[in-house]
């Protein structure tokens, strides 16, 4: 089956899941059959779609047209042949549990037609078991999507052993088109990726605590503090629900063995119905209690290595295995979880012989299987890491960009397409991501300058030749917009300052690029403008949203929508630009600036601009982290050597410890 194909979905199962999925099937143009097997379960499941229809309306992340059009299509049933004969890929999202799922799968292969694709949502069973209650083994596969399926951006596509590759591939594009972004398991193993990553680490967070070798506050001061990790171990297990990370948990000690025996500290917990924030408490007390409260200080060098080791086990078996290549392991962990890195680099970057060692020591000293390293972790800490043994940056070549290192702890990022005025191909963007990763990565590089060659053009936007090449392709087009944001993304969160170094025009896309950098400082000569509706376009990577951060509403509005172009002087009266200078001094003092950066703190040059990307939205989210941020930076070595600098009148030198 192709895609163009698919017309009619239906989803099996009106819960959580089966709602938010249905909702996310009905928004890309889908016609859905939402069945249960009770009236009252598919009214409740369609009663929660017009709510977050409603919701995405009314907060404009969607027109309403759009959302009742959505909520048109959506056909809620009971009756099981009705939601299926036509059903061009019927999603399965039933309760987790093998006697429900077989009888529901019994009866909808009598009622299906020959040609549909059977997917299941299922987080923790197999899908090759699973298949086997269909006849089409080889048109099934698992689909799994996070929750709340509406937000959360990852799908774990999951290969049964008789899956066929087309299956796989259209179900990857099908989740393309509903906006969402395939990771493929290759192997059918339990939890998959992300649980797979995630649980283990729930679990030897609860072995710790168990065995006394760590408090709870530890625990989640190292993760949040120290590994950098969106919320403490404890934090995430009380969100995800501990009965749930229980259940798969059982399903992995059952199928993979005694390493996976949960852990004293969460049976109690769920014994007790403690399940976390659902029933009020968990390992925090969110009705009785303060509910999470993390310390910045308690890091633990114990907690922190057994947490990194027991990622760095599991990605070795997944990759070791077969399941998953380690990109594929970073990307399904950081859309899943929002890990800002993957767990691959994170055990690479801590160093995968120590943390070998580490895990043959405490299996010598407990004996217990969790600690056992797999064959395939030995294997590579050998070769020094997962990923590009020996980190051999030099390897890295780039067409479009030039990344220079002139000193000073400045890593220096040139957009090199003269002959086009430096505009912004799909090539750009990739050694733009490139190029943001590798500076990220350098322990010798503090802050970033990002140029354009020459002197006529910092960018002048897209290159409107190669975006006329898609043919006119509305996918193409949407893909190559979320490409843009993304990489531009990744510049306006780099834990260094970036300093935007404007020569010549800056238009498009190449000001969206600009505005991703912290400090803007132009040549007298510069050009500034959103010439895109001029285009008949919109400025597609990230203008609609970002420009008006820097400059308020009012002047973004005014620069978008007349498409005019301005000089440098205005732009800095709008606040765009930060300092103006004349044309033969842009590129020293671009330099100089950038370098008097690198030389500051760089702890709290990133917890800076953390702090403020957080309170963007929310000013208390914001707050919470600079209060956060700020007790962290009390027991650095660079508080220290910054006050002792003062006191004796000299210059600090900050290490970023
Ligand atoms: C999501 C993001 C969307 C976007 O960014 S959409 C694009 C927004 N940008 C623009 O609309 C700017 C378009 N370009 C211009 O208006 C002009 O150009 C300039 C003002 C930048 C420069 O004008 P001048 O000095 O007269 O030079 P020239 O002969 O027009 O350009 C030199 C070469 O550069 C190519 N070029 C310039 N901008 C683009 C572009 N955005 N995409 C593709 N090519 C571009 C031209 O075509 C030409 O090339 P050749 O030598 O083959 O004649």
């Amino acid at each position: 089956m192709d895609l163009e194909e698919i017309n009619t979905i239906a989803v099996l199962g009106a819960g959580n899941m089966g709602h938010g999925i249905t909702e996310v099937a009905a928004m890309a143009g889908y016609d859905v059959n939402m069945r249960d097997i009770k009236a009252e379960f598919v009214e409740d499941g369609y009663d929660q779609i017009e709510w977050s229809l409603n919701k995405l309306a009314e907060k404009d992340r969607l027109s309403r047209e759009d959302a009742d059009a959505a909520l048109e299509r959506v056909t809620p049933l009971v009756d099981m042949e009705a939601a299926v004969a036509d059903a061009d890929v019927v999603i399965e999202a039933v309760p987790e549990q093998m006697e429900i799922k077989e009888e529901v799968y019994r009866e909808l292969e009598a009622c299906a037609g020959d040609d549909a694709l059977f997917v299941t949502n299922t987080s923790s069973l197999s899908i090759t078991d699973l298949a086997e209650f269909t006849d089409r083994p080889e048109r099934f596969c698992g689909m799994h999507f996070f929750n709340p399926p509406v937000r959360m951006q990852l799908v774990e596509v999951i290969s049964g052993a008789e899956t066929a590759e087309e299956t796989l591939d259209v179900v990857e594009e099908l989740a393309e088109e509903f906006g969402k972004t395939p990771v493929r398991v290759h192997r059918d193993s339990p939890g998959f990726i992300v649980n797979r990553i995630l649980v283990p680490l729930m679990n030897e967070a609860s072995w710790l605590v168990s065995d006394g070798e760590a408090t709870i506050a530890e625990v989640d001061s190292t993760t949040k503090y120290e590994l950098g990790l969106p919320m403490g171990t404890f934090e995430l297990g009380d969100q995800v629900g501990n009965d749930i990370s229980y259940h798969v948990l059982e399903y992995m000690h059952d199928v993979l063995g005694d390493a996976y025996e949960p852990a004293p500290l969460l049976e109690e917990k769920v014994e007790n119905e403690e399940l976390g924030k659902k029933t009020g408490a968990g390992f925090y007390d969110y009705e009785n209690g303060d509910g999470v409260q993390i310390p910045t200080d308690e890091h633990s060098d114990l907690v922190e290595t057994r947490l990194l080791a027991t990622m760095a086990n599991e990605a070795a078996k997944l990759i070791g295995g077969d399941v998953a290549p380690p990109e594929s392991i970073d990307e399904a962990v950081k859309l899943g979880a929002g890990f800002p890195d993957g767990p691959v680099k994170l055990v690479d970057e801590y160093g995968l012989e120590r943390l070998h060692s580490a895990l043959e020591d405490a299996y010598e000293d407990t004996g217990h299987g969790r600690y056992e390293p797999a064959d395939y972790l030995a294997e590579r800490a050998a070769e020094g890491g997962f990923v590009d043994a020996g980190g051999d940056s030099d390897a890295v070549s780039f067409e479009a960009i030039r990344v220079e290192y002139p000193g000073e702890m400045v890593g220096h990022i040139a957009i090199d397409r003269q002959h086009r005025m430096n505009t912004i191909s799909n090539e750009v963007l990739d050694e733009l991501s490139t190029a943001i990763e590798l500076l990220e990565d350098d322990d010798d590089v503090r802050a970033v300058l990002l140029t354009g060659a020459g002197e006529k053009a910092f960018s002048a936007g897209a290159d409107v030749q190669s975006m006329a090449g898609s043919g006119g392709d509305p996918l193409e087009a949407q893909e190559l917009s979320r490409r843009g944001q993304s990489t531009f993304g990744t510049l306006e969160s780099s834990s260094m300052p970036v300093v935007a170094g404007i020569d010549g025009y800056c238009l498009g896309g190449g000001m969206e690029l600009a505005t991703c950098a912290d400090i803007r400082i132009a040549s007298e000569r510069s050009e500034f403008g959103q010439p895109e509706l001029n285009l008949g376009l919109i400025p597609g990577w990230g203008g609609t949203q970002r420009l008006r951060h820097i400059v308020g509403e009012g002047r973004a509005k005014e620069i978008i929508l007349t498409a005019e172009r301005y000089d440098a002087e205005t732009m800095e009266s709008y606040g765009f630009v930060n300092e103006v200078v004349d044309d033969d001094e842009l590129s020293e003092r671009a330099f100089e600036l950038a370098s008097e950066l690198a030389a500051g703190p760089p702890i709290a040059h990133t917890f800076t601009k953390r702090a403020m990307a957080a309170g963007r939205d929310d000013v208390d989210a914001g707050l919470e982290y600079e209060a956060s941020a700020f007790g962290h930076l009390m027991a650095t070595d660079d508080l220290m050597e910054g006050i002792t600098a003062f006191m004796g009148d000299g210059e600090p030198t900050f290490e970023g410890k």
